[in-house]
């Protein structure tokens, strides 16, 4: 590929990128279509939460970019790993090293009979790290995000949320670009998810790590400068957080959210839009200097 037309391929610089990705479940002789087309761009060093209605896609999507399933149709671009292509063997060197993933069930993420030391290790020696420098990194990643104390401590003997906070620390020994989480705070209460979730925005900030979060948690909006909403397979919104400076030296937050319009120009114009002015099957288009109008068919 030339490097003109890389340069203008949707998504050429980001580190994540969805093309019109495709997911159809064959289940008997019904399919599900669960990804019907989903764009997404991650850029690296993003934190981005993935959120939407039960079914709608979300742990399909993670699935397929952790390199656990394979999409059907579309581009799906991790780093330099092409989703669509991978043979079994760059599987097991792309899960290995490019990608930590973490999912709700904590006791799933950790081994019982093994300290968080021992579980941090492990990852490393299967890469053939020496032991110096795996010693040297559990302990880093247990304290970055906050279990130092637990480092001697079978998973038995954590609270959930330190559990989830080393099973964080053992999917990050390798050093992967990303790190996806499936529901991290699904079973944790709130006081314990926002600590999680801090745990998470430490190690981005610090580690470098870019991070997706599949989560049902409206805590986790308060982490994230992007939130990024899926429907019906697709992505529908996204909401974008800074902080603003005002005039007397106080920062506040503010939230914009925004349609996504797909790359053949499509955008989901609202339920309750649609019906406050019966938007139907036509409706007129009307390009003004610097927006678009949308009105009824009169
Ligand atoms: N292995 C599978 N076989 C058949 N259908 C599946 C399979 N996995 C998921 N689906 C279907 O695909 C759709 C999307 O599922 P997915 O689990 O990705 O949604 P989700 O947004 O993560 O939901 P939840 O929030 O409940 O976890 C659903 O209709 C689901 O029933």
């Amino acid at each position: 590929m030339s490097s003109s037309s890389r340069a203008s391929e949707f998504g050429a610089d980001a580190l994540i990128v969805c093309d019109s990705l495709v997911r159809i479940y064959q289940s008997g002789p019904v399919e599900v279509q669960a990804l019907q087309g989903l764009d997404l761009i991650v850029e690296s060093g993003e934190m981005v939460a993935v959120v939407g209605a039960s079914g709608s896609g979300k742990s399909t999507l993670l699935s397929i970019l952790a390199g656990i399933d394979a999409p059907t149709a579309g581009r799906a671009r991790v780093d330099r790993w092409n989703l669509l292509s991978m043979s079994r063997a760059d599987r097991v060197h792309y899960r290995r090293h490019t990608v930590g993933f973490v999912r709700q069930q904590t006791a799933g993420n950790l081994v019982s009979y093994l300290t968080a030391r021992q579980m941090v290790d492990l990852p490393m020696t299967a890469a053939r790290v020496p032991a110096r420098k795996r010693h040297a990194r559990s302990l880093e990643l247990l304290g970055a995000l906050g279990v130092a104390d637990c480092a001697d401590r079978k998973p038995g003997q954590l609270s959930g949320g330190q559990q989830m906070r080393v099973a964080i620390a053992v999917s990050l020994a390798n050093e992967p670009k990303v790190l996806f989480a499936d529901e991290p705070t699904g079973e944790l209460d709130t006081a314990t998810s926002a600590e999680v979730f801090g745990a998470m925005r430490d190690v981005n900030r610090e580690l470098g790590v870019t991070i997706v979060i599949v989560t049902h948690d409206p805590g986790v909006s308060g982490q994230v400068e992007r939130t990024v909403a899926i429907r019906d397979g697709r992505t529908s919104s996204e909401v974008l957080r800074r902080t603003a400076t005002a005039d007397d030296g106080g920062t506040h937050v503010i939230a914009e959210e925004y349609a996504v319009m797909d790359r053949a120009g499509r955008v989901q114009v609202p339920a309750d839009y649609r019906e406050a002015l019966n938007l139907t099957r036509r409706v007129r288009l009307a390009l003004e200097p610097d927006h678009v109008t949308i009105r009824p068919d009169a």
